[in-house]
This record gives structure tokens, C-alpha cells and sequence, in this order.
């Protein structure tokens, strides 16, 4: 189930991108970044690289998370990043993958279920990403 929730949450991150300040000027390859430059930074474009992720970067993968994020990220820890990094990432990260492994549990223990033919694909960023249309899933009694 984690591998499913992380490719979940690297095609589709919640969290499309986040911004900092730089706070004194810094060398970045060949960039020299001033202070008080706020920067983009592009999670959902981290996340859809060809050259992080593959050819196969737009298709839902799980299995590419099987030996763990550090190996599907060829230890660049700054290529899978949904609940940012460093010391002003996610604080609810732990509680967010948790309450998703356990709803996600508690719906499988009763149903089987599948998308609905009237489903149309369509992430749509309002703050957060969305599914514009909604998910419409049809359950079945196990
Ligand atoms: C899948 C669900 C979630 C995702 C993808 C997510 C993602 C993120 C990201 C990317 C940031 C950094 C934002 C920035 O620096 O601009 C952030 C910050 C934060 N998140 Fe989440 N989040 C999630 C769920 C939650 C939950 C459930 C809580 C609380 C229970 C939470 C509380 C926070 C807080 C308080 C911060 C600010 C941390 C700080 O600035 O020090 N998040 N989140």
C-alpha cells in the first residue's frame, strides 16, 4: 500500500509547488540567486521529469517503489518531495499517509471497487490538485 500512495502522490501531488526565500545570496550551478529572490519550486515538474523518472513518467507505476523511495529516487532526495523537504516540510506528513493507509484499508476489507465509466480524468489544481469532476467508483460487497 505505500507504494501505492507514493506513486499516488507523485503523479498527483496535492501540493503542486511551494515557494522560499533566499535569505542571503547562493550559488546554485551556474545561477547566483540574490537575497530576498523568492523561488518556485516545482514539485508536480520534479515529479513528471523524464529524466528522474523514466520514459514511463506519466504512467502509475507503484512497483517503481518497491525497494523503497531512497532506491526509486536513485538516492536524489530532492526528486520525490509531495510534503516538500528540510526543517518547514510537512509536519501532518506522518498523519496524512497514515489516515490514507487506514481509510484505503477500511474500504478494501468491505468492497471491491472500480471506476465508473462516467469518470473523466481531469487533475485540476484549486489550491490543492483535484479531480474536477470528482471520482465517481462503483463498490462491490466483498
Ligand atoms: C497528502 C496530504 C498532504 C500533503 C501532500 C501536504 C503537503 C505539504 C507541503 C508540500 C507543505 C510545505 C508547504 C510550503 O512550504 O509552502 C506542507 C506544510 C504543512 N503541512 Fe502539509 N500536507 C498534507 C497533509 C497535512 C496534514 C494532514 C496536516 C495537519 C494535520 C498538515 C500540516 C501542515 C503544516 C502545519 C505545514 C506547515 C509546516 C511549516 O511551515 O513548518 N499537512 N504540507
Amino acid at each position: 500500500m505505500n507504494m501505492v500512495v507514493n506513486e499516488t502522490l507523485r503523479l498527483y501531488s496535492p501540493v503542486a509547488a511551494v515557494i522560499r526565500k533566499i535569505k542571503k545570496e547562493v550559488r546554485l550551478g551556474k545561477l547566483v540567486l540574490p537575497a530576498n529572490l523568492e523561488i518556485l519550486i516545482p514539485i508536480i515538474a520534479l515529479h513528471h521529469d523524464p529524466q528522474l523518472w523514466g520514459d514511463d513518467v506519466h504512467l502509475f507505476k507503484p512497483e517503481r517503489f518497491v525497494e523503497g523511495i531512497a532506491s526509486a529516487t536513485k538516492y536524489n532526495s530532492a526528486a520525490f518531495i509531495p510534503f516538500s523537504m528540510g526543517p518547514r516540510s510537512c509536519v501532518g506528513m506522518s498523519f496524512a499517509t497514515t489516515e490514507t493507509k487506514v481509510a484505503l484499508s477500511m474500504i478494501l476489507q468491505r468492497y471491491a471497487f472500480s471506476l465508473s465509466p462516467t469518470y473523466v480524468h481531469a487533475p485540476f489544481p484549486v489550491i490543492t490538485l483535484q479531480p474536477q469532476h470528482g471520482i465517481q467508483v462503483m463498490l462491490h460487497p466483498l
